[in-house]
């Protein structure tokens, strides 16, 4: 299987304000070097660089201008003297007005982001956009005939929405890609999250459309981040209703019950019959996770790649989370190798 990968993602590695304190973010440069370690001393395949998109692409599922603050976000706060990271401290919630854009970049912040877990830098930028566009090349490699191709990506996307950043996401690479190969032809595409948390970003990006079925696997949102959305009533909108499945599990969920969510969600894929599937692979579902609380093995992850094989579709992976970076390579390199030894 073809990886793509850019070293562009250690110029990105802020901080967050986690359960209070703030600290080095947990979605740091190591878990794409262990990933890509593990790809290599598995042979998976070869190793690609991102080709150069203009960002005209990324506004194909965000707000022009939400693409422009993420650019130019670093230099607006350091044009006010500041060198420290960039973090919002106040957000738009309940009857506050979030139909203007502020102007001073406090408010930006604020304006464009979900939570305090996304830190702009002086790298990130350059970072957001890298991940963007290896997705984006793995996405064209299947357009060009690949039947399945992993995009390395860090910083992830999937909490990203059309205007506001969040839990370590800026833009939606999975979102960006999924939208491409609608661009590049495909009538329908699948986008199935397997991450331990909710993927509200893509779900909201394509709430309202039936080009897109978005299906989420994940903590339920009663007692997990980000507890804002993906409960099993949210199933699409207008053009799109029917066509956003979410499958909430409790903690301590382990391969049994996991399996058996798969199993319904690819069936819904399998009904839905997509030209293409993007699957946003986290792997923080796995039970040694620090930052989340379900069970799985690392053997599981070569089951739950063998069960989306089954659905014998061009396949894109997109890689999302995955925390316990000791064990993150095997974790997410054993779907790939699940997905090769099940297809
Ligand atoms: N006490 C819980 C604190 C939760 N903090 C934020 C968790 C963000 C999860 C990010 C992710 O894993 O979903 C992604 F794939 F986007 F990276
Ligand atoms: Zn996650």
């Amino acid at each position: 299987m073809l990886t793509i990968y850019s070293d562009a993602h250690h110029l990105h590695h802020g901080c967050e304000l986690k359960d209070g304190v703030l600290m080095p973010c947990f979605e740091q440069p190591g878990r794409a070097d262990t990933i890509l370690a593990r790809v290599r001393a598995t042979g998976l395949g070869p190793v690609a660089a991102p080709g150069e998109y203009d960002s005209v692409r990324y506004a194909r599922v965000h707000s022009p201008r939400y693409v422009r603050f993420l650019e130019r976000a670093w230099d607006e706060w350091t044009a006010i003297g500041r060198s420290h990271d960039a973090l919002p401290l106040i957000w738009p919630v309940r009857d506050l007005r979030g139909d203007i854009e502020p102007e001073f970049i406090d408010g930006k912040l604020g304006f464009y982001a979900m939570d305090a877990g996304v830190a702009i830098t002086a790298g990130t930028w350059k970072a957001a956009r890298a991940s963007a566009n290896v997705a984006l090349t793995g996405m064209d490699a299947l357009l060009a005939g690949e039947g399945s191709a992993f995009a390395l990506c860090r910083p992830p996307g999937h909490h990203a929405a059309a205007e506001y950043m969040g839990g370590y996401c800026y833009l939606n690479n999975a979102a960006i890609a999924a939208q491409s190969c609608l661009d590049g032809g495909a009538g329908k595409v699948a986008l199935l999250d397997v991450d331990y948390h909710h993927g509200n970003g893509g779900q909201s990006i394509f709430y309202q459309r039936d080009d897109v079925m978005f299906l989420s696997l994940h903590g339920d949102p009663k007692y997990s981040y980000p507890y804002f959305s993906g409960h099993r009533d949210e199933t699409g909108a207008g053009a799109g209703l029917g066509f956003n499945h979410n499958y909430p599990l409790p903690h301590g969920t382990g391969w049994p019950a996991y399996g058996e969510a798969l199993d319904h969600a690819c069936g819904q894929i399998a009904a839905y019959a997509p030209d293409a599937l993007v699957v946003s692979l986290g792997v923080d579902t796995f039970k040694d996770d620090p930052i989340s609380q379900f069970r799985l093995e690392s053997e599981d992850f070569l089951r739950l790649g063998a069960r989306i094989a089954k659905l014998d579709l061009p396949t894109l992976f997109v890689m999302e989370g995955g925390y316990m970076v000791d064990d993150i390579g095997i974790n997410a390199v054993n779907v790939l190798t699940g997905f090769q030894a099940g297809g």
